[in-house]
């Protein structure tokens, strides 16, 4: 058959050519390269053709980076690997503002705290935007998530939703469940000690479901939490800056499935299903149970919204499902890395823990487990707490804002529609803000005179994102790693796992790239401080399992 350029180029664009004819593939994907191809180089002339426009605003430069190349701009110098070094690199080249631009996008590092903040923080209303990604926002279906949509009435309408249980002042309703389920994460360690990882996630995604849906998950098989751990780890891929061709070019995402280049579209498609799976499932199976047998024993933020809002409020339902999914997304992941990195911490600091646990014998004594209620007392706990967040940012570069108007910072020319990304591992490491920065020092957390003291110094500033859209649920991620980590230092100790010959297997700091980055898995020794404390593992996970079970 033969087909003129532009229907041919048509039907394969709307992906109706007729499969198992490899030669029409081929002059297909030619068709489309070559129609991309000319796009591309277009929508480059008419740029160019506007030097002023492009490159400078109010006369202006934009901020310094690598040299861009001719259309396709950085796109070969992004990293795919441990991008934070390469950006960190970029900022002691450049500054605390480096450029890039990739196929015409601008895309705006922020390596420094102190930019961070004046622009995500004091110019709020212009840096709380959030870049469309055709790949995670459309291909994957994402857009009901109020943590990737644009600012304005409807993200406030979801936050403020989400903050009223998960806010600083209220957070606290869940912390009985927090301690109920750490027991349940120390009893599963007597067991399989070894399978600490595993360990970790399902107390991350126990922990999550309980608190959000009142639901309780004992398995790591259990759909919800494989769910859960899928979608994070497609998110942690799908909203790497840089990393898909697809963000910049959005015509991208109408190319059929089949053409050699389009892989990411049966990618998106096999994560979008997760999504949905993610929005839906837990929801209408926490519906229903509430309808049958009530709300549950303990706090859970979707019984307590259907129950402010009532059950026949269908928006107000729609809103609940997709913040309560937001928390089990969001939550899950981020919390597991993060209590790796204290468990490697450990492994690598046997001082700190060696400290942490006589703090521990000084205040609580060895009858009983920490609580919440000696927070106030055990500041070394809080200190590793803190210093963990601080050692490996798990979210070393947040995730990308988009500026909504064009700004002048410095004499820099900051355009419109930017992504504004922060390099939030470099300001953990910034060593004008905290010496040694790559060693883990909890005691740098402690004034002169010795007491608790991170006013200057909090890594919540930049370990949790930015400015509005800073973390949502921080408060509650803060607590469940401070409990976690008080009860784990309690009753374990931890220690270099050792080979057959009774030496110590060395581990290091190695951690993955991605949005969401955690240690690579390391071997280690977790053996029980006492029989005693045995004991009190195994009675306090009996109570909660019973209590949890009967919800
Ligand atoms: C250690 C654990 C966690 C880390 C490191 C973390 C980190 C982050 C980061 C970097 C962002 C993006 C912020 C930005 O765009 O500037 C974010 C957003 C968000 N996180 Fe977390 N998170 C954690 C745990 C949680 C938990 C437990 C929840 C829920 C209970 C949660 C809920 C959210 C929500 C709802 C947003 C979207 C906020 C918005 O756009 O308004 N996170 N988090």
């Amino acid at each position: 058959m033969a087909f003129s350029s532009v229907s041919f180029l048509d039907q394969a664009a709307l992906g109706w050519l007729p499969t198992g004819r490899t030669e029409a593939r081929i002059v297909a994907a030619a068709g489309f390269l070559w129609t991309i191809g000319l796009g591309v180089y277009l929508y480059y002339r008419r740029r160019s053709q506007e030097p002023e426009k492009r490159t400078r605003g109010h006369g202006l430069p934009l901020p310094p980076g690598p040299k861009p190349l001719p259309i396709i701009g950085n796109a070969l110098d992004m990293p795919m690997k441990r991008e934070w070094e390469t950006l960190t690199k970029w900022g002691e080249e450049y500054g605390d503002l480096v450029h890039v631009t990739i196929l015409g996008k601008h895309i705006i590092y922020i390596n420094s705290y102190k930019v961070a903040y004046e622009l995500f923080e004091r110019r709020g209303s212009l840096y709380s935007d959030k870049p469309r990604l055709p790949l995670l926002n459309e291909l994957m279906d994402f857009d009901w998530n109020f943590g990737l949509i644009h600012y304005g009435d409807h993200w406030r309408k979801y936050r403020r939703a989400f903050v009223s249980k998960f806010g600083g002042t209220v957070v606290q309703m869940f912390n009985p469940t927090q301690e109920r389920a750490t027991a349940l994460l120390l009893e599963r360690l007597l067991e399989t000690p070894e399978k600490f990882t595993d360990h970790l996630r399902l107390h991350a995604g126990q922990l999550i479901m309980l608190s959000v849906y009142g639901i309780f998950v004992n398995s790591r098989q259990h759909p919800y939490v494989v769910t859960a751990e899928a979608v994070m780890d497609s998110v942690s891929q799908a909203a790497r800056p840089g990393a898909w061709l697809v963000d910049y070019l959005p015509i991208l995402k109408k190319v059929p499935a089949w053409l050699p280049f389009a892989n990411y579209m049966s990618t998106a498609t096999h994560w979008a299903d997760n999504v949905r799976k993610l929005r839906f499932v837990p929801f209408q199976a926490c519906k229903a149970k509430l309808v049958d047998s009530g709300p549950p024993p303990y706090a859970s933020f979707v019984a307590d919204m259907l129950q402010e809002h009532g059950y026949d409020d269908k928006e107000a339902e729609m809103m609940i499902q997709d913040c309560a999914a937001v928390a089990y997304g969001a939550g899950s992941d981020t919390s597991v890395a993060t209590l790796s990195v204290f468990m490697l911490a450990m492994v690598l600091y046997p001082e700190v823990q060696k400290k942490a646990q006589e703090e521990i014998a000084r205040v609580v004594g060895a009858s009983r487990f920490p609580t919440f209620a000696d927070r106030k007392d055990l500041p070394y706990i809080t200190a590793i707490a803190k210093e963990t967040l601080r050692w490996h940012t798990v979210a070393p570069q947040a995730l990308p804002h988009q500026l909504r108007e064009d700004d002048v910072y410095e004499g820099y020319y900051l355009p419109k529609g930017a992504f504004i990304v922060g390099n939030a591992w470099r300001m953990a490491h910034d060593p004008a803000v905290y010496s040694d920065p790559f060693n883990f020092k909890p005691e740098r957390f402690f004034n002169s005179e010795g007491k608790l003291d991170y006013a200057a110094t909090d890594p919540v500033k930049y370990s949790f994102g930015f400015g509005r859209r800073l973390c949502a649920g921080y408060h509650f991620a803060e607590n469940t790693l401070w409990i976690t980590v008080a009860c784990l230092l309690q009753c374990y100790d931890i220690a270099p796992a050792k080979d057959k010959a009774g030496n110590p297997i060395p581990v290091k700091l190695d951690p993955s790239s991605g949005i969401i980055s955690r240690p690579e898995s390391f071997p280690c020794s977790i053996t029980p401080r006492s029989d005693l404390m045995v004991e009190f593992i195994r009675q306090a996970a009996a109570e909660a399992t019973s209590l949890f079970q009967t919800a």
